[in-house]
């Protein structure tokens, strides 16, 4: 069945560890993913080839893969590369995104998405602004996420909360839209579906254990001492 029948009204659930953290390994990915499919997710964000590859005989659901890296001469993160594509489309992506932001880069975007395209996943444009989602469904995207809203130098003003204004942006441009970043509780992701998105991706707030345990360390801490 094609993955967008398969996530419409659906979450997914992005397994990534806090890098280099103790549970930055395969094997606890993959059981991160299980648990997250036990619990209802009906789609998986899963980064790196050596995850990926643990991850997709453990499930049936679709995958959204990427690979991240740190250049040195690009702010450009999520699968910059055309053989990262080809890394990710061999172990077994449903869909490959990528950062479609308008930003300094070693391959044109049109070129990843053209290489995803004819590696027989989709393409899932990973976007800060309206324009970004708009060059991305000419270069041929199927899914528009507002993943990159709050992590550009020109949407740095987003940096809180969740881009419903983003939400509603794509929803008129009649694409597949994602709400992802920074979709921390239950009420934001219904918060996301009523301002036009078809699917939610939720991360930190149920993956990055180190990062929650330190949200509800620092209320306890910062509560009033009287009662
Ligand atoms: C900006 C960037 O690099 N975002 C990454 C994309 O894969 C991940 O670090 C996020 O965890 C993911 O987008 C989910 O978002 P949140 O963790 O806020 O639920």
């Amino acid at each position: 069945m094609n993955p967008l029948t398969l996530l419409r009204r659906g979450l997914v659930v992005s397994c990534q560890p806090v890098d280099h953290g103790p549970m930055d390994r395969p094997e606890i990915v993959a059981a991160m993913a299980q648990a997250a499919v036990a619990g209802g997710a009906d789609g998986l964000r899963i980064e790196g080839v050596d995850n990926l590859a643990a991850v997709r005989p453990a499930v049936s659901v679709p995958i959204i893969a990427i690979l991240k890296r740190d250049l040195d001469d690009s702010p450009v993160r999520i699968t910059p590369f055309l053989q990262d594509v080809e890394a990710l489309a061999a172990a077994g992506a449903d869909i490959i995104a990528y950062d479609a932001t308008d930003r300094p880069r070693p391959a044109p975007s049109a070129a990843i998405v053209e290489a995803i395209r004819s590696s027989g996943a989709l393409a899932m444009a990973d976007c800060a602004t309206l324009a970004d989602g708009q060059r991305a469904l000419r270069e041929g995207a199927s899914i528009l996420g507002t993943t990159l809203s709050g992590y550009t130098d020109e949407t740095a003003d987003r940096a809180d909360g969740l881009d419903t204004d983003l939400i509603s942006a794509f929803r008129a441009l009649d694409a597949f839209v994602m709400a992802e970043g920074r979709v921390n509780t239950p009420e934001l992701a219904a918060r996301a579906m009523q301002a036009g998105a078809d699917a939610v991706t939720v991360g930190t707030a149920l993956t990055r254990l180190e990062i929650m345990t330190d949200w509800f360390a620092a209320k306890i801490k910062s509560s009033p001492e009287d009662r």
